[in-house]
C-alpha cells in the first residue's frame, strides 16, 4: 500500500538535516546560552546563526527584528495583545472572517472584554473588499491582523499592499504568515508590515517553535516577563535546539523556494485537474489566482469530508477535510461559510497540501483512486439518485441544513 502524505498545511516532516543540526544542542552543547562554561560554548553564536538565517528568509532589515516564541499562536497572541496595550486608547481591531483559531478566538474574548472587532468578509473566491477595508481604518484601530495565506484554501490576500493602506492612516498591520513563510517569497524590509507570525512545524522545522518578526521602532509589549532573553522582549530560557531548526529550515526553504513554486506547484496542479475532469460535480474552493503553490482544496458535491478521508486512509493516502465538522458540531468550517459554499458541498472539502518530500507518481496514485471513492460515496448519499447517476432534485431542500 502507498505511503502519501498530503497534509503538509497541518504540519510538515522535519528535515533531515534540521534533526542533524539539532542533535548536538541536546548531547554535547546542552548548556543555558546564558552560561559562560564549556557546555554552553557556541550555542549563543547559533542562536544568533539562526536569528540570521529566519531574517534571511523574510527579508527584514535587522536581525533583531526577530523573536523566537514557542510557536504560530504565541506569535500571534503576543502580536495583538502587544498592540492594544500599547495604545490603550485605541478600542477596535480589523481582521477577517477565515483567520485561524489562534486569531479569531483571541480577538472572540476581546470582543467580551470591550472591542470593537471588524471581521471583514470575503466574497465566494475567498478575496477580501479593499474599498471596505479603507473605510474602516481610523485612529480607533489598534491594529489590523491579516493572514498572509489561508491554511484551508491557500489563498493569498494581498498584506503588502493592505500594509501599506494601514500605516498610512497610522495603524499598525499584524500578519499570520504561517502558511506562506516558506512556500512565497517575501521581502519585509521594503514592506509596512510591522509584525508576522512564524511556526516552525510548517516549514519542515520541529512542532513548538515560532517566531514574531517585530519591525525596528514597532511599539511593543512583551506577553512573557522575565529573564533577559530576546533582549527581553520574550523571557524564558531559548529552545536552542528548535531555534537552531528553524534557522536550518529557513535555510533549506530559500534552497528550495523555486523547486516548491515550480515542481510542487505542477504536482498540485495535475492532481487538481486530473480530479476536475474524472470526478462530476466538484469544484475548487479559494482564490484560483491568488493562491499558494502547495494547496488545493476541492469540494466534492453530495458526500461527506470526513469518510473521503476515511476511505483515503484506507487506501494509504493523507490528507484532511479542511471543512470537517469541527469541535462535535455539524457545522463546516467557518472558512467555507465565509465564501458561502452551499452545505452539500462544504461538507465533501478535502484539502490536499503538498511538500518537496512529495513526488508525480504520488499524485497518481490518489488520482488512480478518488474516482471510485467518491462513486461508492455517492451511492450512499441522501443528496443523490444513483438510478439516474446525478444529483437529486433540489439537493438542498431534500436533506435540511444543520448550520444557522
Ligand atoms: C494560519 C495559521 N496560523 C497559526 C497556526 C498555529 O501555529 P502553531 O501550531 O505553531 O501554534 C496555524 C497552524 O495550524 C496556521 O495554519
Ligand atoms: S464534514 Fe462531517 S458532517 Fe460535515
Amino acid at each position: 500500500m502507498p505511503d502519501i502524505y498530503l497534509d503538509n498545511n497541518a504540519t510538515t516532516k522535519v528535515d533531515s538535516a534540521v534533526v542533524d543540526a539539532m542533535i548536538p544542542f541536546f548531547t554535547e552543547q546542552f548548556g543555558n546560552p546564558s552560561s559562560i562554561h564549556r557546555f554552553a560554548d557556541g550555542v549563543a553564536k547559533a542562536i544568533k546563526k539562526a536569528r540570521s538565517q529566519v531574517q534571511e528568509l523574510i527579508g527584514a532589515e535587522h536581525d533583531s527584528e526577530i523573536i523566537f516564541t514557542s510557536c504560530g499562536t504565541e506569535s500571534d497572541s503576543t502580536a495583538i495583545l502587544s498592540a492594544i496595550k500599547a495604545q490603550p486608547n485605541r478600542k477596535e481591531i480589523i481582521t477577517t472572517a477565515v483567520e485561524h483559531p489562534a486569531i479569531l478566538n483571541l480577538v472572540d474574548n476581546l470582543e467580551k472584554e470591550g472591542y470593537t472587532i471588524h471581521r471583514m468578509p470575503v466574497d465566494k473566491c475567498g478575496r477580501l473588499n479593499l474599498e471596505a477595508y479603507k473605510n474602516l481604518l481610523s485612529d480607533q484601530v489598534a491594529i489590523v491582523s491579516v493572514m498572509w495565506a489561508n491554511n484551508e484554501t491557500g489563498t493569498i490576500f494581498p498584506v503588502v499592499e493592505m500594509a501599506e493602506m494601514a500605516n498610512a492612516a497610522g495603524v499598525m498591520f499584524h500578519t499570520d504568515a504561517v502558511q506562506a513563510v516558506g512556500k512565497i517569497p517575501m521581502m519585509l524590509q521594503d514592506t509596512k508590515i510591522d509584525m508576522l507570525s512564524i511556526s516552525g512545524h510548517k516549514l519542515h522545522a520541529p512542532k513548538g517553535i515560532g517566531v514574531l518578526y517585530l519591525r525596528r521602532g514597532t511599539r511593543y509589549r512583551p506577553l512573557l516577563r522575565g529573564g533577559h532573553q530576546e533582549r527581553g522582549r520574550r523571557a524564558g530560557t531559548e529552545n536552542t535546539a528548535s531555534i537552531v531548526g528553524l534557522g536550518k529550515a529557513c535555510e533549506l526553504a530559500i534552497e528550495h523556494m523555486e523547486y516548491e513554486n515550480v515542481q510542487v506547484k505542477a504536482m498540485r496542479d495535475r492532481l487538481e485537474q486530473g480530479i476536475v475532469a474524472a470526478i462530476p460535480h466538484c469544484f475548487i474552493t479559494g482564490d484560483l489566482n491568488n493562491r499558494l503553490p502547495n494547496t488545493t482544496d476541492i469540494a466534492f458535491e453530495y458526500i461527506e469530508g470526513e469518510a473521503i478521508l476515511m476511505l483515503l486512509n484506507k487506501a494509504g493516502i493523507a490528507a484532511s477535510s479542511g471543512s470537517a465538522c469541527t469541535s462535535g458540531s455539524l457545522e463546516p468550517s467557518h472558512v467555507m461559510r465565509a465564501m458561502d459554499i452551499p452545505y452539500t458541498a462544504a461538507h465533501g472539502t478535502i484539502r490536499f497540501s503538498f511538500s518537496r518530500y512529495n513526488s508525480m507518481s504520488e499524485v497518481d496514485e490518489v488520482l488512480k483512486v478518488m474516482p471510485s471513492i467518491v462513486a461508492t460515496l455517492r451511492k450512499l448519499s441522501p443528496y443523490w439518485d444513483s438510478i439516474n447517476n446525478e444529483p437529486v432534485a433540489d439537493p438542498e431542500q431534500a436533506f435540511q441544513p444543520t448550520y444557522a
